[in-house]
């Protein structure tokens, strides 16, 4: 390429003429033509233009004020997607979700595939505020609102009159101090004042000075491992004491599960039921399963009950999140009531550490329960309730007797809740006249926990029937709330001191009665029936489980036995674990694989 004579002699020593198109001489922008820099250069917006001086005479585009005209081009695309559904089939809808949401046994899957705005009508859709007019304007009828009869109406507002507005501040006051509740919990502090030592009740006044014992399971701690266990978990168990199911239910986790996580399954664990009357096991766990689905349990590595339902029941859930690699199953509840036990039983094994002692557990951990199914540990929580009493926390197990200051003050409680007989019985001492201090002097004396001087050692004493207690050596049980109606006799009769009889009943053959009660609780669990060979609630596992306490009561005299010692009837409760079960479906598929080819076989030599 040469300048433009040069160039012009080549080209007609070449034979290519201008025809030729493509061959450009040089000094020409052989690169862009004039329509490509005029394209560039309203890309890139050019330059401003100055004069001679330097001053801008034309501003590049970038630099001009004036609003370009934009306009949206009309496509009709816009109308496709629209999808339309009727006021009627909407309300259909509605109707039949809600039904399937307030069955406790049933779960919405697949929530973020459903319009859950449409469904859950709060007054908001997707986080916006609707105006309450748009409300009543959607719930008119077409005719009236666009219709030749249309009538224009006021928007309806919620409040009528300024007073009506002034009256609802009674309302937002209880939404205020719920919200409060909810902040305290989330923030994990007890809503306790800043001094420790001093219980403010809410009026203001000071209540009793509270040891700093007393405090434990509420620390922020404590909470902020619940909080990474709930985010963790998939499915919820809630372990609750079968001696005091409602004062291990922890509501406020409740609550927050249902309202912050409602995707996620809780489900009630009626552990220690070994402790209780089968019948008031049975009662507890159809009055808890209204509400989440209950399942009755005994933890024990060798004489579980109830191992196989659960087994069966996170089988379930872990089918019905079929499209994760696996679930989590968190275990929450107050300390002491058998969390960890509960994983060692599921896993046959001790894998965690297991106390007879509240705060065992110290940080959540994982264990792996099946390939598809984890466990997650957690610290026993205690719940600021401010009805809790002191007294109430040491009887649940919730704190550390050895380091309550004064024990022998709480005895009294233990024999307000306890027949005298079943005391009588447990320590084999009588004539104390259900007075506390006279029975910590029996117990030293028949002990011989005498201090220096010959002087009782009644602290010492009061110890350790708290432990006994705790522990569950001592008979008693908080009964079962009654439908109205409902025959109260039996078991009230049993918690007004009957206990002991039971087991003298038992022996003589009376397990009839008690099984029967269990029995007439099909749906108190929610595995099937189809998992029967898991053992659950059924007639024969209760008949095992009364055996077994029968037993208990042959070999100890006292029915409240320690797990580590507890019978060994409960063969009912299959003991195979999960892999083993897979193995046992896998070798029985084979086995029906080679009896189809064999057949098959046959047939084709005939
Ligand atoms: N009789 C009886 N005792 C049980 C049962 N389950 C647990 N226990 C006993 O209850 C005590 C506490 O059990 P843990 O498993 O340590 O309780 P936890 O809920 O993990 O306690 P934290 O670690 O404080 O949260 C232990 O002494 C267990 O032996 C049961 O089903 N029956």
């Amino acid at each position: 390429m040469g300048t433009g004579k040069k160039e012009k002699s080549r080209k007609e020593r070449e034979g290519k003429g201008d025809e030729f198109g493509n061959v450009k001489t040089k000094g020409e922008n052989f690169y862009r033509s004039a329509k490509k820099v005029k394209v560039l250069k309203r890309l890139t917006a050019g330059t401003a233009q100055r004069n001679a001086k330097g001053d801008i005479t034309h501003s590049a585009v970038f630099q001009s004020r004036e609003a370009p005209i934009a306009r949206v081009e009309p496509n009709r695309k816009w109308f496709n997607n629209t999808r339309v559904i009727s006021q009627d089939a909407l309300e259909n809808f509605r109707s039949a979700v809600q039904a399937q949401a307030s069955n406790p046994h049933t779960y919405l899957m697949k929530r973020n595939k459903l319009p859950m705005s449409l469904i859950e009508e709060k007054g908001n859709v997707n986080g916006l505020k609707v105006h309450a007019a748009k409300i009543e304007v959607a719930a008119q009828p077409f005719s009236a609102t666009f219709g030749p009869k249309m009538q224009r109406k006021r928007p309806k507002l919620e409040f009528q009159s300024m007073e009506d507005l002034a009256g609802r501040t009674g309302d937002m006051h209880d939404t205020y101090l719920e919200r409060l509740d909810q902040a305290k919990l989330l923030s994990g502090t007890s809503g306790e004042p800043e001094n420790e030592n001093a219980a403010v009740n809410p009026d203001g006044d000071f209540a009793a000075a509270r040891e700093f014992i007393f405090l434990k399971g509420t620390s922020k701690r404590i909470w902020n491992e619940l909080y990474k266990v709930i985010d963790s978990s998939d499915v919820i168990l809630h372990v609750l004491d079968a001696r005091d199911p409602d004062g291990t239910r922890c509501r406020s986790v409740e609550k927050y599960i249902r309202t912050e996580a409602p995707h996620k399954h809780l489900v009630f664990v009626l552990n220690k039921v070994d402790l209780v009357p089968s019948k008031v096991a049975a009662a507890w766990v159809r009055h808890l399963s209204k509400e989440f689905p209950t399942l009755a349990f005994h933890a024990n590595i060798n004489n579980s009950f109830g191992k196989g339902s659960l087994i069966a029941l996170l089988r379930q859930f872990s089918s019905l999140h079929s499209d994760r690699k696996q679930i989590s199953v968190g275990m929450v509840g107050y300390p002491n009531t058998g969390k960890s036990s509960i994983i060692n039983t599921l896993r046959k094994k001790k894998v965690c550490v297991v106390a007879p002692i509240a705060g065992e557990t110290k940080v959540w951990q994982y264990i792996t329960l099946m390939k598809r199914i984890y466990m997650i540990d957690c610290p026993g929580i205690v719940p600021p309730n401010q009805n809790d009493t002191d007294e109430d926390l040491l009887l649940r197990g919730s704190v550390r007797v050895e380091n309550v200051e004064y024990p022998a003050q709480y005895i009294e409680a233990v024999l307000r809740r306890v027949q005298p007989r079943h005391l009588q019985r447990t320590y084999d001492i009588k004539d104390y006249n259900n007075d506390a201090v006279t029975f910590l002097e029996c117990l030293c004396r028949k002990a011989g926990r005498l201090l220096k001087g010959g002087e009782a050692d009644i602290d010492g004493a009061a110890k350790m029937v708290l432990n006994d207690w705790i522990r569950g050596k001592i008979p008693w049980f908080t009964p079962p709330p009654y439908k109205e109606g409902e025959e109260t006799g039996p078991i009230n009769e049993r918690r007004d001191g009957k206990l002991g009889e039971m087991s003298k009943k038992r022996k003589r053959g009376g397990e009839s009665e008690a099984t029967a009660s269990v029995a007439a609780t099909p749906n108190a669990t929610v595995a099937t029936q189809e998992d029967d060979e898991f053992g659950g609630f059924s007639d024969d596992d209760d008949l095992e489980l009364d055996a077994d306490l029968d037993d208990d009561d042959e070999e100890e005299g006292d029915e409240s036995d320690d797990d580590e010692e507890g019978g060994t009837l409960l063969e009912a409760v299959t003991d195979d674990d999960a892999s083993e079960d897979d193995e046992d479906v896998e070798e029985e598929v084979a086995a029906i694989s080679q009896a189809l080819s064999k057949a098959k076989k046959r047939q084709r030599t005939t």
